[in-house]
C-alpha cells in the first residue's frame, strides 16, 4: 500500500506540489499523468527520499518513510524502493551483469543468490545474451531493460518510474509497455509511473491521478477519467482522442436553447457527425486534417482558437481549404463550468 497524506513541496513561494492526499492498494500501478510543470517529477522525487516534503506524509505498507510537518525522511536506500528515470544511468565501465549485480552486491546478498537473481532478471527481460557486453555495446530499448532489470534484482515491494519510455520510438515504447506491465505483475510490487502521454496512463494503470498546477484534477481508474470527467481539464486531457468542449454560445441556436449559456458543453468525437454540407443543426469548420483509425476516420476542423475531432465510419473527402460540417448531438455527454468545475 501507498498513502500520500497533505503531501506538499514548495520551491520558495512557489508551492510545486499542493496538499495532495491519495492511497492505493498493494500490487497497484498507479500513473501520475499531467502536462509539463504540473508537479508529478516532484512528487516522485518526494516518493523516492530525493526530495524532503515541505509538508504532509508518504507512507509504504505501515511505514511513514517521509513526514513533511515534522522535517525528517528515511533514506533512499531504506525504504525498499527501486526507481528507474529517462536517462538510464547506467555504469558504463560495468558489463550488463555487472550492472545488475552491483545492488545485490551492495545489499550484502551472497554471491551464489547473486549469480541466480542476475540469471533470472536477465531472462525475465529477455536480454540474458547481453550479459557480458558494456552499455556502449547495446541499443538504447536494450539499456532500458538492463536499468529495469537492475532496479527490480533487490526485489523492491514499490517500483518507481519517471519517464522511462520517452527516449525509445514509438515502437518499442508501445512493446515496452507491455513489457513493464509483465515486470510489474510478475514482483508482486506496487508501481508508480510518471507520464506526461495520457495514452500510456490509461494502457497502463490500475489507478490514474490527473495533475495540474500541483493539485490533482481527478483520481480513478481510467475507464472513471474517460467515461465520467470530473473537470474540462480532465475531459480534454485523456481519451484517444479527447472529448470536445464547445462554448454553449459557439453551438446552433438548435442546439443551445435549453443549455446554461456561460457553460462549455462536452460531446465525445463518436457522437459527433461530419458531412461535406451544411444542414439545419450543423456548424461549419475549416477541415484540418484526416486520418484512418481502426477501420474509421479521425477529422479535424477548427474554428478559430476552437477545435473539433470527430471519429466516424465515412468521413466527407475533404482537402485543406475545405469546410467540414460537424453536427453533435442534442444532449451533450457532460457540462461544464467556465473555470472548469462538472455542472451536470
Ligand atoms: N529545485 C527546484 N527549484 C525551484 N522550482 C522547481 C524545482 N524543481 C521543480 N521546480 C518547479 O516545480 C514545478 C513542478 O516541477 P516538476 O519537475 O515536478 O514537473 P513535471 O510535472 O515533472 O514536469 P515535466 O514533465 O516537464 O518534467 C515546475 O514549475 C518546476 O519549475
Amino acid at each position: 500500500m501507498i498513502r500520500i497524506d497533505n503531501l506538499t513541496k514548495s520551491f520558495g513561494a512557489f508551492q510545486a506540489v499542493d496538499h495532495i492526499s491519495l492511497s492505493v492498494p498493494q500490487g497497484s500501478f498507479l500513473v501520475l499523468v499531467g502536462p509539463s510543470g504540473c508537479g508529478k517529477s516532484t512528487m516522485l522525487r518526494m516518493l523516492a527520499g530525493l526530495e524532503l516534503p515541505s509538508g504532509g506524509q508518504v507512507q509504504f505498507g505501515e511505514d511513514t518513510v517521509s513526514d513533511g510537518d515534522r522535517g525528517w525522511m528515511i533514506d533512499p536506500t531504506r525504504r525498499n524502493a527501486g526507481l528507474v528515470f529517462q536517462s538510464y544511468a547506467l555504469w558504463p565501465h560495468m558489463t550488463v551483469a555487472g550492472n545488475v549485480d552491483w545492488p545485490l552486491k551492495i545489499a550484502g546478498i551472497s554471491k551464489a543468490e547473486r549469480k541466480a537473481r542476475v540469471v533470472d532478471v536477465l531472462g525475465m527481460l529477455g536480454i540474458e545474451a547481453l550479459a557480458a557486453r558494456y552499455p556502449n555495446e547495446i541499443s538504447g530499448g536494450q539499456q532500458q531493460r538492463v536499468a529495469i532489470a537492475r532496479m527490480i534484482a533487490p526485489r523492491p515491494a514499490i517500483l518507481l518510474f519517471d519517464e522511462p519510455l520517452s527516449n525509445l520510438d514509438a515502437k518499442l515504447r508501445v512493446e515496452m509497455r507491455t513489457e513493464l506491465l509483465r515486470v510489474h505483475r510478475a514482483t508482486g510490487a506496487t508501481s508508480v509511473y510518471v507520464t506526461h502521454d495520457q495514452v500510456e496512463a490509461m494502457t497502463m494503470a490500475t489507478h490514474v491521478a490527473v495533475l495540474n498546477g500541483g493539485k490533482v484534477e481527478q483520481f480513478g481508474s481510467p475507464e472513471d477519467l474517460v467515461r465520467n470527467p470530473a473537470t474540462a481539464f480532465v475531459a480534454t486531457f485523456v481519451g484517444t482522442p479527447p472529448a470536445n468542449l464547445i462554448p454553449v454560445s459557439s453551438l446552433p441556436r438548435e442546439r443551445a436553447a435549453d443549455l446554461p449559456a456561460d457553460a462549455l458543453a462536452m460531446y465525445r468525437p463518436e457522437d459527433l457527425i461530419a458531412s461535406a454540407e451544411p444542414s439545419a443543426a450543423s456548424m461549419a469548420f475549416d477541415f484540418a486534417e484526416a486520418s484512418p483509425v481502426a477501420g474509421r476516420t479521425m477529422l479535424t476542423g477548427t474554428q478559430g482558437a476552437l477545435r473539433l475531432t470527430a471519429v466516424v465510419d465515412a468521413a466527407p473527402r475533404r482537402q485543406v481549404g475545405d469546410k467540414v460540417h460537424f453536427t453533435v448531438p442534442k444532449i451533450p455527454a457532460a457540462l461544464f463550468a467556465q473555470n472548469g468545475e462538472r455542472l451536470s
